[in-house]
């Protein structure tokens, strides 16, 4: 397990980088492929980075954004991942960007709602362009999470679903994640962290040890390239 590390001084410092970077990637894509496809992380980290990357001029128009992972909570909630995106990153030049979200009301059952997320996202053109992970202090990524009820499904090599759901003690709510093989064959893989206490994680599960104890480690062990970590205190 190696990653290719770059740290900050400052958060506003690594969310222009990021953005940039990210930036970069999508008119890349759109320049080969005539379009881009990215997923994102919810959570609170990216909002600083959503906020700097929605005000960069790009071809938006080209773009489809999703998420890494959502919770069963519906858009106008104010845990929803969605809404996080709506709020921060869908405004100023990114407004006419698309969005595919995860989380519809075609059933209260995670699992419906996951096969229903499956069937959208297998539709768009794989891999992904760029796949913006985050991490959560009990070594979470996506919605992999330790004592996860379909843990083991969602960070199998060979997972032949694109959005799994997943129950867990830390998740508060059910969730919807993709894959690890939908994650790791993005061609722009990054982990965005902010604060000591993530460095410290990042460090112990870089460490060794079970896949299962520290979900992130399935992200670090199958990517093909060391993933880019981005980090700043
Ligand atoms: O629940 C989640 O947590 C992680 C980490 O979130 P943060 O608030 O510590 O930045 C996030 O990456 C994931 O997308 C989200 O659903």
């Amino acid at each position: 397990m190696a990653v290719d590390l770059n740290a900050f001084d400052d958060r506003e410092m690594l969310a222009e980088r990021l953005a940039a970077r990210i930036a970069e990637a999508l008119e890349s894509a759109i320049a080969a492929r005539g379009r881009a496809q990215m997923a994102v992380s919810g959570g609170g980290t990216p909002v600083r980075l959503f906020e700097t990357l929605s005000r960069l001029p790009l071809d938006w128009a080209k773009v489809t954004i999703t998420l890494v992972d959502e919770r069963m909570v519906p858009p106008d909630h104010a845990r929803s991942n969605e809404k996080l995106v709506v709020d921060h990153l869908l405004k100023n030049e990114a407004l006419q960007a698309r969005f595919l979200p995860l989380w519809s009301d075609m059933s209260e059952k995670v699992e419906t709602v996951a096969m229903h997320a499956s069937e959208a996202i297998v539709k768009l053109p794989q891999p992904f362009d760029i796949v913006i992970l985050g991490m959560g202090t009990d070594g979470h990524t996506a919605s992999f999470f330790p004592d996860g009820s379909h843990l083991e499904t969602a960070i199998d090599p060979h997972c032949e679903d694109a959005v799994v759901a997943m129950m867990a003690p830390g998740a508060g709510e059910p969730r919807l994640t993709l894959s690890l093989p939908c994650l790791v064959a993005a061609r722009l893989l990054v982990l965005h962290i902010e604060g000591s206490e993530k460095r410290r994680v990042l460090e112990a599960a870089l460490s060794g040890g079970a896949d299962s104890e520290m979900p992130v480690r399935a992200v670090l062990r199958n990517a093909p390239a060391p993933v880019s970590v981005y980090w700043a205190p």
